[in-house]
This record gives structure tokens, C-alpha cells and sequence, in this order.
């Protein structure tokens, strides 16, 4: 059964129509990766299903109901720069990140706020972090501050994430290290996630669907003019196109 159903959506920016006809339905649980030339449209379509803002046509319906107008606590995302508080520690960032979840901070009991420490705690050991509880962000690894990033995002236990770049500026052994951390969480939480990427290979590997964002129509002279669209739906798991042999058959994911 559909848990994202995506009808008709397109964004505009003014004069200038960025995305188009999108029209998707994802399944509970599922892993889409998004690709596409740079610029054609990938943050803008993960901003709408965040409800930062609102398509110019169309509709998104999530569990059956149409789209809150607004962003709400049922999503969760991570962007490649790192999203932590630098001023605070490690705990800390991941205590304030709860406790904007339940809005109360101000009001929180004491023994509330010793709960909300000791639940930090204990996330911070399943992700890794518990040696680093007390330290700051500024000491962190590029991969130990992902973790942090996405365990913050996880606070409100989100049905969706939608992750941007994520691992793009980690190099290739932590990345591979966040791949298997990514997947045991998902594994855990049974979270629909969206991830941009910019690498193939991580999209495929990681994902039961890859969709290629694209310009169904090219203009050499401007090539702002005209919108993007999903062109591929790539089916990733068990019979999909197997990813060696996908850049042979399809020039359109070949970086640009
Ligand atoms: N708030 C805005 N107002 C006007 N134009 C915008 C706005 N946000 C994005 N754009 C334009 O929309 C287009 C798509 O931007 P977007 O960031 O969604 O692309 P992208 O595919 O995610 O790119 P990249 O891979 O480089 O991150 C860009 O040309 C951008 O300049």
C-alpha cells in the first residue's frame, strides 16, 4: 500500500518552473534514492515533502492524508554540512534536539530533564558516540558528527527521513562505515527514507528504488528554461538493473 503519494506536483520559483508532473507512490519503509544533474530540482522536491514549502500544483498525501501545511515532527533531516550546535556538546546537541521535540523544555521537570539525559545517553552509545559525550562538536570526526546529525534527527522518531547528501563530504572508508550504520537504524525504526546522492553506487546500494531527476526537454541556449521530472524509477533490489551495467545502458546518470 502507498505511505507517499505524490500527484501532479510541480514548483516554481516565480516565472521559472523548477519541477514538474512528479508522480510517485512509495511504499512504507521504503529507501528512494535521488539523483540527477545538479540543480534540476532534488532539494526542492525534498523541501516540499518536509512542507518548508509548498507546491505551486499538486499534492502530497502521507499516510493517507493530504501534506501538513507546515513542517512537522513526523520528518526528520540531515543535510551533508553538518547540522550540529558548535557551542554545545556532544550530549548536549542531542538533549536539545529532544527536548525541541517535546516543546516543553522550559517547563521540564527535573527528573524530565534527568530522563531525557539518560535516554541521550543510551542513543549515544548504540550510535558510537558514548566516549565522546562530553566533548564538542569542533573535536568530532566528519562521520562522528554525521552520526550525531542523524541521531539528532532521529529525536522525534520520524517516519520519514529525508536525507541531503548526507555522506558527501566523507571520505570512502567512513562512508562505507555510515552505509551499515544507516541500514541498522532503518532496519531498527522500519523508517521510510528519502537520500539525495550524487554517488551511484551509494544510491544503489542502498536504496529499493533509484529515481533520476532530469530535463525531459533540453534547451542549449538557456539551460534554466524548462523543468525537471523524475525520468527513471530504477528498481534497485532483486531484479533491478544491476548498477554495472546501468551506465552503459543510459547516459542520463552520467554526472554532469
Ligand atoms: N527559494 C528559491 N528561489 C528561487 N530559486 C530557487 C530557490 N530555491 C532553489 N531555487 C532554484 O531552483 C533550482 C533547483 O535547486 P535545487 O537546490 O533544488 O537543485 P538540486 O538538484 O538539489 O541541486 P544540487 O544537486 O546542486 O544540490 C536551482 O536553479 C535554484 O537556483
Amino acid at each position: 500500500m502507498s505511505y507517499v503519494e505524490v500527484k501532479g506536483v510541480a514548483k516554481a520559483y516565480g516565472k521559472r518552473t523548477i519541477i514538474e508532473n512528479i508522480n510517485v507512490s512509495v511504499a512504507k519503509g521504503q529507501f528512494i534514492s535521488i539523483v540527477g544533474a545538479s540543480g534540476c530540482g532534488k532539494s526542492t522536491f525534498l523541501r516540499l515533502l518536509l512542507a518548508q514549502e509548498l507546491p505551486t500544483h499538486g499534492e502530497i498525501h502521507i499516510d493517507g492524508a493530504p501534506m501538513a501545511q507546515e513542517p512537522g515532527r513526523d520528518h526528520g533531516i540531515v543535510f551533508q554540512r553538518y547540522s550540529v550546535f558548535p557551542h554545545m556538546t556532544v550530549i548536549d546537541n542531542l538533549v536539545a534536539a529532544i527536548a525541541f521535540d517535546t516543546n516543553f523544555w522550559g517547563r521540564l521537570s527535573r527528573a524530565r530533564r534527568t530522563e531525557e539525559r539518560t535516554k541521550a545517553r543510551k542513543t549515544l552509545d548504540r550510535i558510537g558516540l558514548g566516549h565522546v559525550a562530553g566533548q564538542y562538536p569542533a573535536d568530532l570526526s566528519g562521520g562522528m558528527l554525521q552520526r550525531l546529525a542523524i541521531a539528532q534527527a532521529l529525536a522525534s522518531d520520524p517516519k520519514i527521513l529525508l536525507l541531503d547528501e548526507p555522506f558527501g563530504a566523507l571520505d570512502p572508508g567512513t562512508k562505507i562505515v555510515m552505509h551499515d550504520f544507516l541500514q541498522e537504524l532503518r532496519d531498527e525504526t522500519g523508517m521510510t527514507v528519502f537520500m539525495i546522492t550524487h554517488d551511484l553506487e551509494e544510491a544503489f546500494k542502498l536504496g529499493d528504488r533509484v529515481w533520476a531527476f532530469d530535463k525531459p526537454v533540453w534547451d542549449e541556449e538557456d539551460p534554466e528554461k524548462n523543468a525537471a521530472t523524475i525520468t527513471y524509477d530504477f528498481d534497485a533490489r532483486d531484479d533491478g538493473i544491476p548498477f554495472q551495467t546501468l551506465r552503459e545502458r543510459t547516459n542520463v546518470l552520467q554526472a554532469r
